[in-house]
C-alpha cells in the first residue's frame, strides 16, 4: 500500500461501503449471503425505511433498498459501491457495471411466449423488457412493435394486447394456468454481483475481500448442491 492508498482507506467515504439491493425476491437472500459472507448485516426490522445502516470493524455498510431495475443506475452512476440484480435486468439497462460473480439464486429465463397454439404472425410484443426485446426481434428479423409494460405481462398476450409477450418464466405455473406456451428461451438469468468500477479502485480493501468471500460461498453451495 502507498501513501495515497493510506489515505484513501482512512478517508471518511473510504470507511462507507454503500451497497445497494433490490426490494422483492432477491433482498432476504443477499441480505444473507452478505451475513454469511463476514459483514455485520441482518434484515432491517419491517418499516419504511429505504436505507439501512450497519457498524462494522473496518468502518460502516449502508444498504439502500431499491427497485430491481434501479440497481444498474445506483452501482453505474457510483451512489452505490456494489450491489446485487438479477442478469435479465442487468441486461436490459444496459450499464458499464465490473460484474464479477454469479451469486447462482434467484435462476429463471427470458422468453418469448404466446397463447398455445397462436399461429397469428407476430406484429406486437408486450415486456417489461424493452431492449432485450427489441434486440430479440431485430436478430430474427422481425419487425413487431414493441409494448412497454410494468407488470402482469402475460396478460397482454391473453388479452390481444399484444401477438406474444417476452417475460420470465421460473417454474412454469404462470404460463400453465393462462394457457401459454414458451416459445423461445431469449436468456438465462440469476442474481449477479455487480460493483462500480471507480469504487473497485478506491475501495479495494474492503471489496476485494467481500467478492474472495462471496466466490468461497457460491462455489462452496454449487458443489454441495
Ligand atoms: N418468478 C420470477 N419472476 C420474476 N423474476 C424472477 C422470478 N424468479 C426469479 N426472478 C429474478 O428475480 C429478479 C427480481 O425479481 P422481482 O420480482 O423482485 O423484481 P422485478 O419484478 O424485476 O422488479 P419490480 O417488481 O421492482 O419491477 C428478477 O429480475 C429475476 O432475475
Ligand atoms: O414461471 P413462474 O414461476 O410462474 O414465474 C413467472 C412469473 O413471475 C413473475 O411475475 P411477478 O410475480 O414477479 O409479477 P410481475 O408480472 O408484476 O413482475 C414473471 O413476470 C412471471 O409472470
Amino acid at each position: 500500500m502507498n501513501g495515497t492508498d493510506v489515505k484513501r482507506a482512512d478517508s471518511p467515504s473510504a470507511s462507507i461501503l454503500t451497497l445497494a439491493l433490490p426490494k422483492g425476491r432477491l433482498f432476504e437472500q443477499g441480505v444473507d449471503l452478505l451475513a454469511r459472507a463476514g459483514l455485520r448485516v441482518h434484515l432491517p426490522e419491517k418499516s419504511r425505511a429505504l436505507r439501512h445502516r450497519f457498524v462494522q470493524e473496518d468502518g460502516e455498510v449502508v444498504l439502500l433498498e431499491l427497485r430491481n431495475s434501479d440497481v444498474p443506475t445506483y452501482v453505474d452512476l457510483g451512489v452505490a459501491d456494489a450491489g446485487m440484480v438479477g442478469k435479465d435486468v442487468l441486461m436490459e439497462a444496459g450499464r458499464d457495471v465490473y460484474e464479477p460473480l454469479d451469486l447462482g439464486f434467484a435462476p429463471c429465463r427470458l422468453s418469448l411466449i404466446r397463447e398455445r397454439g397462436a399461429t397469428s404472425p407476430i406484429l406486437r410484443v408486450a415486456s417489461k423488457y424493452e431492449r432485450l426485446t427489441a434486440q430479440f426481434l431485430r436478430d430474427r428479423g422481425l419487425a413487431a412493435e414493441v409494448v412497454k409494460l410494468s407488470g402482469n405481462i402475460e396478460l397482454a398476450a391473453l388479452t390481444g394486447l399484444a401477438d406474444a409477450v417476452v417475460d420470465i418464466v421460473q417454474t412454469g405455473s404462470t404460463l400453465q394456468a393462462n394457457n401459454l406456451e414458451e416459445i423461445e428461451t431469449i436468456m438465462h438469468s440469476s442474481a449477479r454481483f455487480v460493483v462500480n468500477r471507480t469504487a473497485l479502485k478506491l475501495k479495494r480493501e474492503r471489496l476485494r475481500p467481500l467478492i474472495d468471500r462471496l466466490r468461497d460461498l457460491v462455489e462452496r453451495t454449487s458443489t454441495t448442491g
